[in-house]
């Protein structure tokens, strides 16, 4: 049980992702990114995995943080691990971030199911063993045929309706796109989905992040005739009081914060202050799947859902073993590219989603990851 070692590997994985200068994803040629698999090691030949960028896992933060905290300690005792590494943050001088939390402790949750053979969500205590997905379209762009126009929007949402979804949610038009953003053509896309697609499906909307509260009210009052569930991110997160003041003046849900910091105590500010009508974690954004449960269980003892921000296997996982979140967030989604093609270091998809829209939570040991090691070994880089 006790952790001996902690290692990072980085290989080269091949996608056709491609991210603007505002970190959006874009469709594009093939290429090859620089990926890291974080490993723990225990005393007894257990490992836990995770995956994450070069910059989240570089030496320093391994070195003078993550070893220090977890070398001869043991592997179950994730919330004292968790919360040491957090205290770090502060004497880190702004090293430390929330997403590496997050590598060491969902390293730590896959240790402990593979250790046990059991799946982490059952682990957790699960809820359900299958999630309705709502597919999370790419943010919109310039390309012929891509997502380009409302009426590009709308064709896209018919092909994922025949996929299997019942519920979509736009990320509209942003900088670096020449003309955008632009509230007006947001309700045009969203319009267009809407006429695409009928009344039954669930729609929502991620928007620019940096509207005023004035073209976010807009936003939202659209949004409310065209009958969308929830409305993300119009306003820059950091101001709290925008937040309460757009959720005063719709009626649409407010779903928030996805990308402030503060983990679950900022959120728990959020929920006390009336800022948002959903709340919203992330296993990214709040540093693991243990800061990421505690939103979870807070929202839910204020009767609010929390909607988990991101796809992949950790993320499916909180979702699985809460009764208060409604999606899985599956995507990004593009019509140039095809989803279920999966990622090059996995056997298998992580999220596999049937003809009727449901995400089957797989039960491999674990957070739930078919990681081909051959793949990465064969693909190592320094
Ligand atoms: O870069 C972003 O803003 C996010 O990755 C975004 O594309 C998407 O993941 C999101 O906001 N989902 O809710
Ligand atoms: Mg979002």
């Amino acid at each position: 049980m006790i952790i001996t070692d902690v290692q990072v590997r980085h290989f080269l994985s091949t996608t056709r992702r491609h991210s603007d200068s505002a970190g959006h994803a874009h469709p594009g040629p093939p290429h090859q990114v620089k990926t890291s698999i974080l490993t723990i090691r225990t005393e007894d030949g257990h490992e836990g995995h995770s995956f994450t960028v070069p910059e989240i896992v570089r030496p320093h933060l391994i070195d003078k943080f993550v070893r220090t905290v977890l070398i001869g300690q043991d592997h179950r005792d994730r919330e004292r691990l968790w919360q040491e590494l957090a205290h770090w943050q502060r004497g880190s001088a702004a090293q430390l971030s929330d997403r590496t939390l997050a590598a060491v402790d969902v390293a730590l949750w896959d240790l402990a199911g593979r250790a046990l053979n059991q799946p982490v969500y059952k682990l957790i205590g699960a809820y359900r063993d299958k999630v309705r997905a709502y597919g999370s379209i790419m943010c919109g762009d310039e390309l012929e045929g891509g997502l380009a126009t409302p009426e590009d929007y709308g064709r896209f949402a018919e092909t994922l309706v025949a996929r299997g979804y019942t519920g979509i949610k736009l990320h509209t038009w942003m900088p670096p796109v020449s003309w955008a953003p632009d509230v007006r053509m947001d309700l045009k896309a969203c319009a267009a989905v809407r006429e695409a697609v009928g009344p039954d499906i669930h729609l929502m909307i991620d928007a620019f992040h940096w509207y005023s509260r004035v073209d976010a009210l807009e936003l939202g009052r659209g949004l409310e005739k065209l009958g969308f569930d929830w409305i993300e991110e119009p306003l820059d997160e950091q101001s709290m009081s925008s937040y309460k003041w757009l959720a005063d003046n719709l009626d649409i849900p407010v779903v928030g914060p996805e990308s402030a910091g503060g983990k679950h105590w900022h959120r728990a500010e959020w929920v006390r202050h009336g800022a948002c009508d959903i709340l919203r974690t992330g296993v990214n954004d709040v540093g693991g799947i243990t800061p990421a449960l505690k939103t979870m269980r807070m929202a839910e003892s204020f009767g609010m859902d929390c909607e988990v921000h991101g796809n992949t296997a950790m993320n499916l996982a909180v979702c699985a073993a809460s009764r208060n979140c409604r999606w899985y967030e599956r995507g990004l989604l593009h019509p140039f590219l095809e989803y279920d093609d999966g990622f090059d270091y996995l056997n298998q998809l992580s999220d596999p989603m049937d003809a009727q829209g449901w995400v089957h939570v797989p039960d491999r040991p674990g957070i739930g990851e078919d990681i081909n090691f051959d793949f990465i070994e064969n693909n190592r880089v320094t």
